[in-house]
């Protein structure tokens, strides 16, 4: 038996992939925007902070997971540590982030489709659109988990290809006065009290924790499997982050950024708005192209969980019909939620900050916390133990609760938003 599982296990790129490809999504085209307050310094500090937590509560679920057999989902950590109320609270959060997720990515997908539906003459309707986006990449999910995978291979090569050729297609019009800021324009600007807005929406653009169980699955609890493949999935997330602000901030002077947020950062606003930055069309196009991508391959991730916790909350079974049930409550709300309400983008990713702190921050600190109580040193499955104490709990802790007050604050308005 373990002969054999090592031999079938599965490699770190893979788990690595899974973690970064889930990370990677809405949440990257939203920060150059929701950073423009207190832009390329502040967000590369602010990004630097958030991966860090981001990473260690990964970690923290992982470490508590150790202790339950291979394949425990986050629901049964919860429940079982912290009570049947805490659970129900966790549950709600996590659903109610996959569907602003879900809306997110419809409102997105779709408005990078009617770009191009309009170029071809076909229709001009957003609505067309988005419905369109939804019902195709909706039926690959309906269809099978098999035709997720399949597509998802497609989608990453594609972004690897795209999402190179348009950064050093961008990063080749840099300019270091846009970068730092020290256009004419910029005299007098004040960076410190636009860090709040930042916050959550970095926040949710770091998110991949409902990965962690299922790693554990994969690997068979390795926890050296799956603490590289939780760090080095991270990283490659930060790494692009880093690659697409500087391509981003580098080209788009701050103050260009007005009608982007005007646009509630609408992501088809801001590549319009770097397309007059960039001469060659190519370009555009390419970064089109690696947008769409991006958006769909995180669709297909994010809605394949969300999927599988409705068939499984409401006992829906997996024939054609019950599949259905689980794709109308699963896509249905979102695409609804789109037509009716096509609101701000970088608010919505925000409001995934929010309630995506929740149980990638707070839930993954309080559950560290009762395991070690519960668990203590001694006990033979007790493999993996997170350095830095209670001190980097209470971190994390903090993290999740500024990251909560500061979208909430946002919305009632007492803290200062930028715009451009
Ligand atoms: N990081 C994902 C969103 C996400 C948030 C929280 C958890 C999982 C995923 C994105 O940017 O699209």
């Amino acid at each position: 038996m373990s002969q054999n599982s090592a031999v079938k296990s599965p490699s770190l790129m893979g788990g690595m992939m899974i973690v970064a490809g889930t990370a990677i999504g809405a949440g990257m085209f939203a920060n150059p925007t929701a950073t423009a307050g207190i832009w390329y310094t502040g967000a590369m500090l602010v990004m630097l902070y958030t991966w860090y937590c981001m990473c260690v509560s990964g970690l923290m679920i992982m470490e508590v997971n150790q202790h339950y057999p291979a394949g425990a989902s986050f629901n049964t950590l919860v429940k079982d540590l912290l009570g049947p109320a805490w659970n129900l609270f966790n549950g709600f959060a996590f659903v109610f982030v996959v569907y602003i997720l879900l809306y997110a990515y419809i409102f997105v997908g779709g408005s990078v489709l009617q770009t191009w539906l309009a170029q071809a003459g076909i229709t001009d309707s957003s609505v067309m659109a988005s419905t369109l986006f939804m019902l195709v990449f909706a039926l690959c999910v309906w269809w099978s988990t098999k035709a997720v995978d399949r597509l998802s291979t497609v989608l990453i090569v594609g972004m690897a290809l795209t999402f190179l050729s348009t950064v050093t297609g961008l990063l080749s019009h840099l300019d270091i006065a846009v970068l730092l800021n020290q256009l004419p324009q910029a005299v007098g600007s004040e960076y410190m009290p636009y860090v709040w807005v930042a916050l959550p929406v970095c926040l949710a653009s770091f998110g991949f924790h409902m990965n962690v169980p299922s790693l554990m699955a994969y690997y068979q609890n390795d926890t050296q499997k799956v603490r590289i493949s939780i760090i080095g999935g991270s990283l490659i997330a930060f790494a692009i982050y880093a690659l697409w602000q500087t391509a981003v901030q580098g080209v788009l002077p701050r103050h260009e950024f007005a009608p982007v947020i005007a646009a509630g950062g609408d992501v088809a606003v801001l590549l319009q708005a770097l397309s007059a930055y960039v001469s060659t069309d190519g370009l555009n196009e390419t970064l089109n192209a690696f947008a769409f991508m991006a958006i769909v391959s995180s669709f297909l991730g994010v809605s394949l969980g969300l999927f599988d916790y409705m068939a499984d909350l409401f006992k829906f079974g997996n024939s054609a019909t019950g599949r259905l049930k689980s794709a109308a409550v699963t896509f249905v709300p979102p695409y609804i939620a789109c037509i009716l309400f096509p609101t701000g983008f970088v608010t919505v990713i925000g409001y995934v900050g929010l309630g995506a702190a929740i149980w990638t921050a707070v839930i993954p600190a309080l559950l560290v916390f009762a395991s070690r109580r519960r668990f203590p040193k001694t006990s033979a499955n007790n493999s993996y133990l997170l350095k830095g104490g209670s001190v980097l709990i209470w971190f994390v802790l903090a993290f999740g609760i500024i990251n909560i007050l500061a979208q909430i604050f946002t919305q009632l308005g007492w803290l200062p938003s930028f715009h451009g």
